[in-house]
């Protein structure tokens, strides 16, 4: 039995995105059924002509319906040039939508899911998928019913020649739309498996380009090729099986059309013998028998396309029902305006169930005091910051800021009152504009130049040759580590968050740039709430409170000055070791 559930679908599909364009897309109906009419209407001018002639003899009327048919003909072409553009028009529009819905969804996914797909699967499924549907969104619909329509119009027409003649074509034509949507269902699925082997060859793809200079410099290049050229082989043998597996109906039906063609001549030739048909009416029914095979040829590739359009709209669903696991708060409570206090009760929490990684953390933060927290690597440090972030919800125990748990908040104003700074500072192929300001055009370039002298990137930003326009991330205009640390704190002065959470990059940086850091994390941290996962010392001395992470746990933790006067404490031990970096 045929589901009627992914026409349902279609049809929710079209009339989200069609709705919104609903004149444009009532005008290229339009011209549609205009070009239906006049193709119907022309083929009857030569029957006319071809019957006058036999009947008449040549005349002035002949010149008047020749003229006709030609003005016919041209109109034609031109109805189907202004109905292409607006094909493409409706067709880029609804498809702009869905890449825009499906990225705004994707963007509330939960950093579990984003670890789990690379970056060029995600962009195939946010835009490759929804590329091989703008065929659907325009042509499909508007061909289907163009080409229902025309079938509909010419068994109309050729009911008034003849009613057997009619209702055989018809029976012929519902045969061959029928076996054409029975077979599809196997090339549907095997749509799907092409469509994820493009995903996977495309995310492989951009995590090499991703890492090139890390491939290159330790001798990759071998494994990259390899998986290059398996993933690219899946990706052409899952295309090719699919593309002949459509192969199949279009044998069918091309079989199908010549059987067509067949019983429309051998009904004419009944039809005259008997004496029913004229000539011209010979002609017609002819034309007519050969015109219903071009609508049926244009439906078994609209239904052929739709194979693709149901396997990405099957990926799409798939994309649209994946939920967050971190769901957003009610907003019940608000935040206090200034710095923040934090706190964690008996917090546990690891990225997979049977591997802990944070086990029953608690520590309090009051409202702008900084907390250093220190640790060998793989500790737990930055998995802290997350959790505060709740990029991570802990698997037990409760996190709060200003004695409001996490959950009870909307994540937007949670992240609104927060900064994260972290080891790895990404940057845009934007102006230099865009990246300070993540691309917020309210923020006025007085403000942004006062904050780069503010953080010591004057300089910098003078030799830049078109100052705040310049594009970064391409060609010369890079960053070292430090400027770029220094950009990403040029960005929090922007934002004024009021807790800030330094992950600071554990790169040497020259002595100059750090100096310009110190200064600009000491401004950092002017009455704002602070956590600094140090790296050194510099940084550590800073912190009013220390707190000393080892395996997930909590080693030691107390006011820094208290446990550095401390010779027993652990603290007062690395500090002893020190030579400007923390240990770890
Ligand atoms: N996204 C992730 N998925 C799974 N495991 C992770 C993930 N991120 C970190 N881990 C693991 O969690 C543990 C703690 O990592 P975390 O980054 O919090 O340590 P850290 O103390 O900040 O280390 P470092 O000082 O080197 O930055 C490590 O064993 C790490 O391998």
């Amino acid at each position: 039995m045929v589901s009627l559930r992914p026409f349902r679908r279609y049809f929710e599909l079209l009339a989200r995105y069609l709705r919104p364009q609903w004149l444009t897309t009532l005008l290229m109906v339009l011209l549609l059924l205009a070009s239906i009419a006049l193709q119907l209407i022309n083929p009857r001018i030569p029957g006319y002509f071809i019957d006058t002639t036999v009947k008449q003899g040549l005349s002035q009327m002949l010149i008047w319906a020749a003229l006709l048919f030609l003005a016919i003909s041209l109109l034609n072409q031109g109805l189907a040039v202004v109905s292409s553009y607006l094909c493409e028009k409706v067709a880029w529009t609804a498809t702009n939508a869905l890449r825009s819905d499906l990225l705004a969804h994707v963007l509330t996914l939960d950093q579990a899911f984003h670890k789990s797909h690379t970056q060029g699967e995600l962009l195939e499924r946010i835009d490759g998928d929804v590329n091989d549907l703008s065929n659907f969104f325009s042509k499909f619909v508007v061909h289907m019913l163009f080409h229902l329509l025309l079938l509909l119009g010419m068994l109309a027409v050729l009911t008034t020649i003849d009613w057997i003649l009619s209702v055989s074509m018809g029976l012929y034509c519902l045969l061959v739309i029928g076996a054409l949507t029975w077979m599809r269902r196997p090339t549907v699925d095997r749509w799907v498996v092409a469509r994820q082997a493009s995903s996977e060859f495309f995310g492989f793809l951009g995590e090499s380009l991703g890492a090139a200079e890390d491939v290159r410099g330790n001798g990759g290049m071998n494994y990259i090729w390899r998986h290059f050229y398996q993933r690219f082989y899946r990706w052409y043998s899952t295309t090719c099986h699919a593309g002949w597996s459509g192969a199949t109906p279009w044998i069918i039906s091309q079989a199908l059309f010549t059987l067509g063609k067949v019983l429309g001549l051998v009904l004419a030739a009944y039809l005259w013998s008997v004496g029913i048909a004229s000539p011209g009416t010979v002609y017609l029914i002819f034309v007519y028998s050969a015109l219903l095979m071009q609508p049926l040829d244009q439906i078994q590739w609209q239904l052929q396309d739709l194979n693709q359009s149901e396997a990405c709209i099957r990926r799409i669903d798939g994309l649209f029902q994946t939920r967050s696991a971190i769901q957003d708060g009610p907003g019940t409570a608000t935040l206090a305006p200034g710095a923040l206090a934090v706190s964690f009760e008996e917090v546990s929490f690891g990225y997979t169930k049977d591997e802990p990684v944070i086990q029953q953390i608690s520590f309090q933060l009051a409202p702008g005091r900084v907390l250093g927290i220190i640790g060998r690597t793989g500790g737990g440090k930055t998995t802290l910051s997350r959790l505060l972030f709740r990029m991570y919800d802990p698997q037990c125990g409760r996190i709060c800021v200003n004695d409001v748990p996490l959950p009870e908040l909307r994540l937007r104003d949670l992240r609104r009152r927060m900064s994260l700074i972290t080891q790895d500072i990404q940057l845009f192929q934007a102006s230099v504009r865009d990246n300070l300001t993540f691309f917020d055009r309210s923020i006025s370039d007085e403000r942004i130049l006062a904050v780069l002298a503010e953080v010591g990137l004057q300089t910098w930003y003078e030799a830049l040759p078109e100052k705040l326009e310049t594009k970064l991330g391409a060609g010369d205009h890079g960053l070292s580590a430090g400027e770029a640390q220094l950009l990403a704190f040029a960005r929090v002065f922007l934002t004024q968050p009021d807790l800030v959470i330094l992950d600071e990059a554990s790169s040497r940086l020259d002595s100059i740039t750090e100096q310009y850091i110190e200064k600009a994390v000491d401004k950092l941290f002017k009455q704002r709430t602070g956590i600094v996962i140090a790296h050194r010392l510099a940084t550590i001395q800073r912190a009013d409170d220390i707190l000393v992470i080892k395996d997930g746990r909590i080693l030691e933790a107390g006011p820094r000055v208290e446990l550095a006067a401390d010779p027993t404490s652990h603290f007062a031990r690395l500090l002893q070791h020190e030579s400007g970096r923390i240990p770890v």
